[in-house]
């Protein structure tokens, strides 16, 4: 009997503790849990470092934010859980591109040049590297010329001034030969013309640039490229979209500006192109920018009414701001017809400057010899790509060396 109650008291004893541990274990578990909710500091990620290139971690406790997740048993009362929040989405329109500046960008754009460079510039080498230049070879080199449309006048300079030197050509090297063509190159590009644009402040208001040209020329895209010109050179801008016509090419030009974080002035469709191209000038002398870049819708050269309206876009912005610059945007692949429009265009508003656009796309680089001679107006930006930073401050002795290529 005694034997039956002390088992019967050790069944009890057993029986109590074993319900009280697993009562334990269930509480603590339940505390910890309650802890991590009541102790959670939010954190989000710092911005990845270059050497950082993990993918976005899943959320979660972590002990210190770097990265581990943490069971919750790990968890110490003394520190409580970071929850780790996704990096947050930056907020549209805030994160800008950073354009890189104007300086050098024709060096690095010159292979855009290659099918002017085979038509002219190894064309012209290849004949005045024969030992003997006869008649038929200059003819040649004149013949190079005239079809990559350097113009009647360039070409008879270009090569009256190569058969003076005839004596050195017979016996100079290729290196001598190329540079000696990258001078009389140059030499027709008007190394002395003045290409600096007109985007500065003065007077206490920004410098004002308008922007013409027939459709589809590239003035849309230009004025976007320029934009990123502008601020990649450090200045502040803001874009006029004066082209009411078309809905679209404001909507590209605003994009255009969204990406660098530039601010763009625009009408509704059909509105009066001067007073857009008004507010632009406005907005640009009240947030006191640097430099106020306007488009224009395109036009015909041929429809006097709309040459017209120009004259008045310049007008009406002038009672605000002087436009300091009148960029004429001119396809290079149109040719000898390009020089046409632009004739009309020069009558309508005084072109200061010509951007010729698709120098990527012919073989007619010579165009910029003529287009200078003919107007009288210097070539100050040059297109030669549809990329968002193909667009180069133009410079003569660059644009020959590329030509003429096979420098490196
Ligand atoms: N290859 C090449 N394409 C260019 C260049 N510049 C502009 N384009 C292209 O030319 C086309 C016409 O450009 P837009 O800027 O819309 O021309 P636009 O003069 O504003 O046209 P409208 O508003 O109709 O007058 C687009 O496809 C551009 O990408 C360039 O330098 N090289």
């Amino acid at each position: 009997m005694e034997f039956v109650l002390i088992a019967i008291a050790i069944l009890l004893v057993g029986l109590v503790l074993g319900v009280s541990l697993l009562v334990g274990r269930g509480r603590r578990t339940t505390r910890l849990d309650d802890d991590a909710a009541a102790g959670t500091t939010l954190t989000r990620p710092r911005p990845p470092t270059p050497t950082t290139e993990a993918p976005p971690r899943p959320s979660g406790a972590t002990a210190s934010g770097m990265g581990t997740t943490a069971e919750p048993d790990a968890v110490s009362p003394e520190a409580p859980p970071e929850v780790e929040l996704p990096p947050a989405a930056p907020e549209p329109g805030l994160v800008f591109e950073t354009p890189p500046p104007s300086a050098g960008r024709l060096v690095r754009l010159r292979s855009r040049l290659a099918r002017s460079q085979s038509n002219l510039g190894r064309g012209l080498l290849t004949v005045l590297a024969r030992e003997r230049l006869t008649e038929d070879d200059w003819e040649e080199v004149e013949e190079t010329l005239l079809a990559a449309d350097v113009g009647v006048a360039a070409t008879q300079q270009i090569v009256d001034r190569l058969r003076t030197q005839s004596m050195v050509l017979a016996t100079a090297s290729g290196p001598e030969l190329r540079r000696l063509l990258v001078r009389e190159l140059t030499a027709v590009l008007g190394p002395d013309l003045d290409r600096s644009l007109g985007v500065d402040r003065h007077d206490g208001r920004p410098g004002i640039v308008l922007v013409v040209g027939v459709n589809g020329a590239g003035k849309t895209t230009t004025v976007g490229k320029i934009a990123r010109v502008l601020v990649g050179d450090g200045r502040s801008v803001v874009l006029g979209a004066a082209d009411t016509f078309r809905a679209a090419a404001a909507d590209q030009l605003e994009t255009w500006g969204e990406r660098v974080g530039v601010l763009t002035v625009r009408g509704r469709e059909g509105a009066d192109p001067a007073s857009v191209a008004f507010d632009a000038a406005r907005t640009g002398i009240e947030g006191e920018v640097d430099t106020v870049v306007i488009d224009t819708a395109g036009r015909l050269h041929t429809k006097g009414g709309l040459m017209d309206e120009l004259g008045k876009i310049k007008r009406v912005v002038e009672k605000v701001a002087p436009v300091t610059e009148v960029l004429l945007v001119l396809d290079a692949t149109t040719g000898q017809n390009g020089v046409v429009q632009a004739r009309v265009f020069t009558e309508a508003v005084t072109v200061t400057g010509v951007v010729l656009t698709k120098l990527d796309g012919t073989a007619k680089g010579g165009i910029v010899v003529s287009v200078q001679r003919e107007l009288g107006i210097p070539v100050k930006l040059v297109g030669l790509g549809e990329g968002a930073d193909d667009l180069a401050p133009f410079e003569p002795e660059a644009f020959a060396e590329a030509l003429v290529g096979g420098a490196d």
